[in-house]
């Protein structure tokens, strides 16, 4: 803390809004209210004087971002930090939402200031008493959650009143949750840094340095397994960047040919420079990488305190990929008729596909008009083609299930098939996720060690008390290592699985047009994908998403790898020595203390790169650690993602096999349910795959051979002779 008022001013200034002169004034009014004796620790007045004053500083910050845009310091058309853009949508509401909890964020860090200039008050003293003391502005300037509930039989789309006790929890644009005291700099929302106050390592060094690509493919999973993980993801998290009036945030000069300069940068700007030795970027004279922080939120009850990241989608695994998050999206992607989903028919193809996004434009990085570009529940699913597809096959199932609810209850509304095929879609997703996903990848030990191992009809582990929301370290940490499974390209194989073609990753980012070229592109891409392994799960990632991620018509994209690294210290998420302690093992206090865990050579390497074994950040350590056995992962990442799918399934009210709830599946319903397979999804959902491996997260070996599709014994149906109801029943 300093003392005299200018010297105060200058800190916050340069701290909080470096180039925000005009707020100098209101900033003074402020820390000059009162003498030190009047203030005591929580002064109303001055708590309100503070939030005014950090809204003012929030709104000329963000007007300033909207005119830097004006003056033409926006993304360039086609360049890979357009396209990152691409996979943020940030309605209204939620942007309005995020400026507010951003007025609250100044508003904390003006208290915490005043109080450090004019007391004893420490900030972690300050920190402590916010987490014990709510302070909240008034309920019209940010409004805490509340929802009155209907006791619904169906789940909602934005996932309230799923918790009756909580109505907010999981729901979209709920914050993501915490499992360890963030590391912001300034324990609000600053940058992390060294615990010397130097830089933490620069991201692009450190994923240069200690990732780099060796492509080995996996003996044991394939294409497939990795593609459901990344709808997993999709279906439970989604941050989204700030965003200005007038479009997405540049943060570099020109297409990275530098930084920008201190008085053309946005406040939400942390970009990534590149090293002067960087091989790859540098030969194309590339000094900067875009990077945009995310979108924070308010908590649940408005209170002030550290930054919370908003989750723009249901954290329930609840189809939201497949339905949307919010009503407008939902009733978009419905016909109102039959139940169904609407889907657009393609070159003689009898089986549908996704409809069409209103702006193509905005949203892919077409060559050619006639390209496609789809809309779905989920925004970032033209990515890739392999994503599409899947989106794809469940939009099938939803319509195929839909089409034989409706033709056995002739009577059943639209409302009533859409929702009761929207429940059987849902159950077997979550059953795939927990029955034939979690456990390939993580081991069958932790699922029974969790208690969430499949049980042999229904379960009855819901608990009120768990709250469902997805986890920082989850999503901005441990469950983005499973970018090391993504293989370089994408096969397409033909119909006796023989003859194949590769497409490379980075020339069909936001560029799906290869599912539709022919009457079997589609088909031919599933055989790939059933047939491809996926990449090994180790510390190293491809540079097809290293060096190209998003590449439009440059020689260059993103690094993913930097992004993930830097993503995790933008959300503050703790070092990797906290989550050693938070998942119970030692905390080092050297480096050589890492040795049960990580090898001697990769620990050299992080000694070199690190000041202090304090420093390491979670997604790096994280990585390096040996797999835990019958696991992809290490210790600490499998402890946070075990947590993750633990609460995603107990906090789950209308988890698909919990049991004697008036919306539970009938015993003959859920019988049918755990049937379901992915090998049998794609069975069903495709024209001319015939042959497949049952477990089709596996590749095929004399264990797991290709049987036929028609091999009912061996991939089971869900029959759903089981939802017909008698032809005069009456449903509510
Ligand atoms: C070709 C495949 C994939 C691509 C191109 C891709 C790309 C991306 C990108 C661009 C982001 C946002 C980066 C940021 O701004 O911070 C991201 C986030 C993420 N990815 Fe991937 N990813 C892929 C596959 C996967 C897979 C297989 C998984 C896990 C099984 C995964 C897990 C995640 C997670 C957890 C996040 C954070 C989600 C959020 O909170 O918004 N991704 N990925
Ligand atoms: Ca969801």
């Amino acid at each position: 803390c300093l003392d005299g008022l200018e010297c105060i001013l200058d800190d916050v200034i340069s701290e909080m809004c470096p180039i925000l002169a005009s707020t100098r004034s209101a900033l003074k009014k402020v820390f000059s209210c009162s003498s030190d004796e009047e203030i005591g620790p929580f002064n109303t007045e001055m708590v309100s004087e503070c939030i005014r004053c950090g809204r003012d500083i929030a709104r000329t910050a963000n007007k300033r971002g909207n005119q830097l845009v004006r003056n033409g310091v926006s993304l360039e058309a086609y360049s890979p930090s357009l396209h990152h853009f691409f996979t943020t949508e940030v309605s209204k509401d939620t942007q309005k939402t995020a400026q507010v909890s951003q007025e609250l964020i100044s508003a904390t860090k003006l208290i915490r200031m005043k109080l450090c200039s004019s007391s004893q008050v420490t900030p972690n003293t300050f920190l402590a008493y916010l987490e014990n003391n709510v302070i909240r502005p008034h309920e019209l300037y940010c409004k805490p959650f509340s929802k009155k509930c209907l006791d619904d039989k169906y789940r909602t789309i934005d996932g309230t009143c799923n918790n009756k006790e909580h109505p907010g929890w999981g729901r979209r644009g709920a914050p993501f949750t915490r499992i360890a005291v963030p590391r912001y700099s300034d324990g609000i929302y600053g940058m992390p840094v060294a615990k010397s106050g130097r830089a933490l390592p620069n991201p692009r060094l450190l994923s240069t340095r200690i990732f780099a690509d060796r492509p080995i493919g996996s003996r044991v999973s394939t294409y497939l397994n990795m593609q459901w993980g990344q709808i997993v993801t999709h279906d439970i998290a989604s941050q989204a960047m700030e965003y200005t009036d007038e479009g997405g945030i540049q943060c570099c000069l020109g297409n990275g040919q530098d930084m920008l300069p201190q008085d053309m940068l946005n406040d939400k700007c942390i970009p990534i420079a590149v090293p002067e030795g960087d091989v790859f970027y540098r030969q194309f004279g590339i000094k900067c990488l875009n990077f945009v922080r995310s979108i924070t939120t308010p908590k649940d009850d408005c209170s002030l305190g550290y930054a919370e990241q908003m989750n723009t989608v249901t954290s329930y695994l609840d189809g939201s990929v497949v339905y949307g998050s919010d009503a407008k999206t939902a009733t978009k992607l419905r016909t109102y008729s039959g139940g169904r989903l609407k889907e657009e028919n393609k070159r003689q193809c009898k089986k549908g596909f996704l409809p069409t996004v209103d702006d193509k434009f905005a949203t892919c990085d077409l060559r050619n008009i006639s390209h496609p570009c789809y809309l779905t529940g989920d925004v970032r699913v033209n990515q890739t083609p392999t994503l599409v597809v899947l989106h794809t096959l469940l939009l099938r199932e939803h319509n195929r299930v839909a089409d034989k609810l409706s033709s056995m209850n002739p009577l059943w509304t639209d409302e009533k098939i859409y929702q009761e095929a929207r429940k059987i879609v849902i159950a077997q997703i979550q059953h795939i996720t927990y029955q034939e996903w979690l456990p390939l990848n993580f081991g069958e030990a932790y699922l029974r060690y969790y208690g969430i191992s499949p049980r042999s009809l229904y379960s009855r582990s819901y608990s009120e008390d768990v709250n469902p929301g997805i986890i920082s370290s989850f999503t901005s940490g441990a469950f983005r290592f499973l970018h090391t499974m993504i293989p370089d390209s994408i096969m397409a194989c033909s119909s006796n699985y023989q003859a194949a073609y590769m497409y490379k990753l980075s020339d069909y980012y936001f560029n799906p047009n290869i599912v539709e070229t022919s009457k079997d592109s589609f088909d031919n891409i599933v055989r790939g994908i059933v047939t491809q392994p996926s990449s090994e799960p180790d510390p190293f990632f491809s540079s097809e998403v290293t060096n190209l991620m998003f590449k439009g018509r440059d020689k260059w994209g993103l690094d993913l790898i930097a992004m993930d690294i830097q993503r995790g210290r933008d959300h503050g998420i703790a070092s990797y020595n906290d989550y050693r302690e938070t998942c119970g093992l030692r905390r080092a206090t050297t480096f050589q203390d890492l040795i049960g865990e990580i090898s001697q050579d990769r620990i050299n390497t992080l000694a070199q790169l690190y000041e202090c074994v304090d420093d390491i950040d979670l997604f790096v350590g994280g990585a390096l650690e040996k797999d835990v056995q019958g696991s992809v992962l290490g210790h600490t990442f499998q402890c946070i993602i075990a947590e993750q799918f633990y609460r995603t399934r107990i906090g789950d009210r209308y988890f698909y096999d919990n049991g004697e709830m008036p919306h539970s599946f009938t015993p003959e319903q859920l019988k049918e349910i755990k049937k379901a397979s992915i090998a049998r999804l794609i069975c069903d959902n495709t024209e001319g795959v015939k042959l497949i491996q049952r477990k089709a997260f596996e590749v095929e070996s004399p264990c797991n051979p290709k049987l036929s599709c028609e091999d009912y014994e061996n991939i089971p149906h869900v029959d759903l002779t089981a939802w017909k109801r008698p032809k005069f029943e009456l449903y509510d």
